[in-house]
């Protein structure tokens, strides 16, 4: 691998397996509209943000719905995400993951996060990891989520790092895109089969290696 002289994270499904929980309370939500919804459907909800995701559950509803009943059921959503992981200790770390960032420390690369999800500063704290980060993008900040390269570019432009020298690490096709579209070399974690546009494909960070 080249002389990077930065790394991006993602956060759901690559540090921590938030991801299952956005699944559950998105499954709960599509299916109180009358809408199927399985793990097929829910890969392309990955890196899309809340509203994101609202948007293309609603598109298979046989309903209608007002802005205001949008954000009403995207409220609700978060509610019940924010239940789920409300009791998240260090021990939802995924394996791999502290390890990863340590590497990355030891090694002297700056580290960001570039997570769209809002509630990712809570996620960090309840892990115990915030003091890991250089910098972490406020998703509230980002006018353009995932497949857009706004977030990784923001990320890079506030750690002081040409895109070109900075790698990214994502567990969604939308993450991936997004730090391709940034000019930055991808890892994948997960199925090389779905994330078919990363650089290399890992099937968890516990297989991260600098070299
Ligand atoms: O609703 P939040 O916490 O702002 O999260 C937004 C998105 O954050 C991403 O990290 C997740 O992959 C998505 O599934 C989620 O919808
Ligand atoms: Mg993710």
């Amino acid at each position: 691998m080249k002389d990077f002289k930065a790394v991006i994270f993602d956060l759901d499904g690559v540090i921590t397996d938030t991801a299952r929980y956005h699944y559950l309370a998105w499954k709960r939500l599509a299916e109180a509209e009358g809408v199927h919804f399985d793990e097929a459907f829910n890969e392309h909800l990955k890196g899309i943000d809340r509203m994101g995701s609202l948007e293309l559950i609603l598109a298979s509803s046989p309903r209608s719905y007002t802005d205001a009943q949008k954000l009403a059921l995207a409220t609700a959503k978060n509610e019940h995400y924010k239940e789920l992981i409300a009791t998240m200790t260090p021990a939802d770390l995924l394996p791999g993951a502290v390890d990863a960032l340590d590497a990355c420390r030891a090694a002297g690369l700056k580290i960001g996060l570039a997570s769209v999800s809002r509630n990712a500063f809570t996620v960090l704290d309840s892990l115990g990891i915030t003091g890991k980060f250089d910098y972490v993008v406020d998703a509230g900040t980002i006018a353009r989520g995932k497949p857009d390269p706004e977030i990784f570019l923001k990320a890079a432009h506030e750690l002081g790092v040409p895109p070109a020298d900075c790698f990214g690490v994502e567990d969604a096709v939308a993450g991936v895109a997004s730090i391709k579209a940034a000019g930055m070399y991808a890892i994948g974690v997960g199925d090389p089969r779905v994330l078919a546009q990363a650089d290399v494909v890992i099937p968890d960070l516990a297989a991260f290696a600098l070299d």
